[in-house]
């Protein structure tokens, strides 16, 4: 028999009811207060909660995400599964614990029956089972208030900016390889967190893989003074971490043949650094034909095959010329097709780690980049100075002002 795609249960309509369900059933444990519905995904969907503590003297805000269906939960348990294992990274969404679920109590259908009100109490128990597959596993993360990467990117466009400075990318693509970090040597805090750092020695990398690299995966939390890598641009977290039960049990954890593990992240680091400096979320895709590109490593002059073009075969272009071209040198190197011609992480992590060191008068200057271009500031043409404040300015603005009507 065919394959009947409109048979197989969608998961939409329970979604609505977790829309529904918090405005309905306000959190009888009245230290939870519902905020907002967030959105949905393939298969889950997450609700906006603000939690006072036990004394009632401080709150947080925090994000919940169920799923709709037994296969989407089924789902949800391996994404718990899965962030528990990296529990404590920073580059990654972080698990929470909450004391009390801010789901239906029974002691409101029991108050309800206590006070002699039986029509009230079989309302309520009636509106309780609709909603009863909520049940299932609940996932508590940190909330991270800035949206995601696609978002962001979307908003940049309403605003009409048409690049991006250096020193914004530069960090971004550092949290995402810290990220990358996290995966290859996964490791679970005790408690609190950790920036990620390769372990020393040669101790291979893991398969744990993140395997839906996109910019609506990658959020954007708070800018840390006391954090100097966050200190002008806001942290970069991955999130969603669920996996087809298929393809943990037939060992599938990837994208691409033959390629699993830190290969497949770097190209996935890759892929969100390329679409956030073209400024559009879907430009890049596996199945564009790859180009050659000259990139130095080790000292020495290579060609390699990339996906990158859309951006290496424009760096005349106004949107691109302004990059650093070492930059557009690592993003090359990711997006090759042949994971042999990606960068090593440690590399990688190396370069970028210069790459945000740089004092602040150096980013998009071209000159001392090799930028034939020469597209400073100063040179005609050329580009305004990337002052810390002025990235600041733009991300203030891109992130918190509404875009003009026009
Ligand atoms: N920690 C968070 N803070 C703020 N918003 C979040 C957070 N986690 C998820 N969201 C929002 O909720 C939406 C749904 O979450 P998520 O991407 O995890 O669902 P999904 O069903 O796994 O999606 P996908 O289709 O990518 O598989 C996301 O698009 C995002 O906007």
């Amino acid at each position: 028999m065919a394959f009947d795609f409109y048979a197989v249960p969608r998961p939409d309509a329970q979604l609505e009811a977790l829309k529904a369900y918090f405005p309905k059933f306000p959190p009888v444990d009245r230290r939870f207060k519902y905020v907002d519905f967030l959105g949905s995904g393939a298969y889950g969907a997450c609700v906006r909660l603000r939690e006072l503590s036990m004394d009632e003297k401080t709150s947080r805000d925090i994000v919940i995400k169920q799923a709709g269906t037994e296969e989407h939960r089924r789902e949800l348990r391996w994404e718990i599964d899965r962030l528990k294992r990296i529990a404590g990274s920073l580059h990654i969404v972080q698990l929470l614990d909450i004391q009390s679920s801010p789901f239906f109590d029974f002691d409101v259908e029991k108050a309800a029956l206590i006070q002699e009100n039986p029509d009230m109490a079989r309302d309520l128990r009636a509106d309780y089972e609709k909603a009863g597959y909520l049940l299932g596993p609940m996932l508590v993360i940190e909330l991270l208030e800035n949206g995601s990467v696609k978002d962001f990117i979307n908003k940049a466009k309403a605003h009409k900016v048409t690049r991006l400075p250096n020193r914004l990318i530069w960090r971004f693509f550092l949290c995402l390889v810290r990220a990358c970090i996290a995966l290859a040597y996964p490791r679970r805090a005790g408690n609190g967190q950790f920036f990620e750092v390769i372990p020393p020695g040669d101790q291979a990398p893991s398969d744990f893989t993140q395997t839906d690299w996109q910019t609506g995966n990658v959020m954007m939390g708070g800018i840390y003074t006391d954090q100097f890598e966050h200190q002008t641009s806001p942290i970069l977290k991955l999130i969603d971490f669920g996996v087809w039960e298929d393809a943990v049990k037939f060992d599938l954890l990837y994208n691409g043949p033959n390629e699993k593990g830190v290969a497949h992240d770097i190209f996935g680091a890759g892929t969100v650094i390329f679409n956030t400096i073209a400024l559009d979320p879907f430009l890049l895709s596996p199945w564009d034909t790859p180009g050659q590109y000259q990139i130095q490593r080790s000292g020495q002059t290579r060609e390699i095959t990339t996906l990158a073009v859309g951006i290496t075969r424009n760096l005349d272009s106004p949107k691109y010329a302004h990059l650093d071209r070492e930059l557009v040198s690592l993003l090359a190197q990711c997006l090759a097709p042949s994971p042999a011609d990606r960068p090593p992480l440690r590399d990688l992590f190396d370069s970028l780690m210069k790459g945000v060191e740089r004092p602040p008068e150096e980013y998009g200057v071209g000159v001392s980049d090799g930028n034939p271009q020469g597209t400073g500031p100063g040179v005609p043409g050329g580009n305004p100075p990337e002052t810390d404040l002025a990235a600041l300015e733009l991300l203030q603005k891109i992130i918190y002002e509404a875009p003009p009507p026009w």
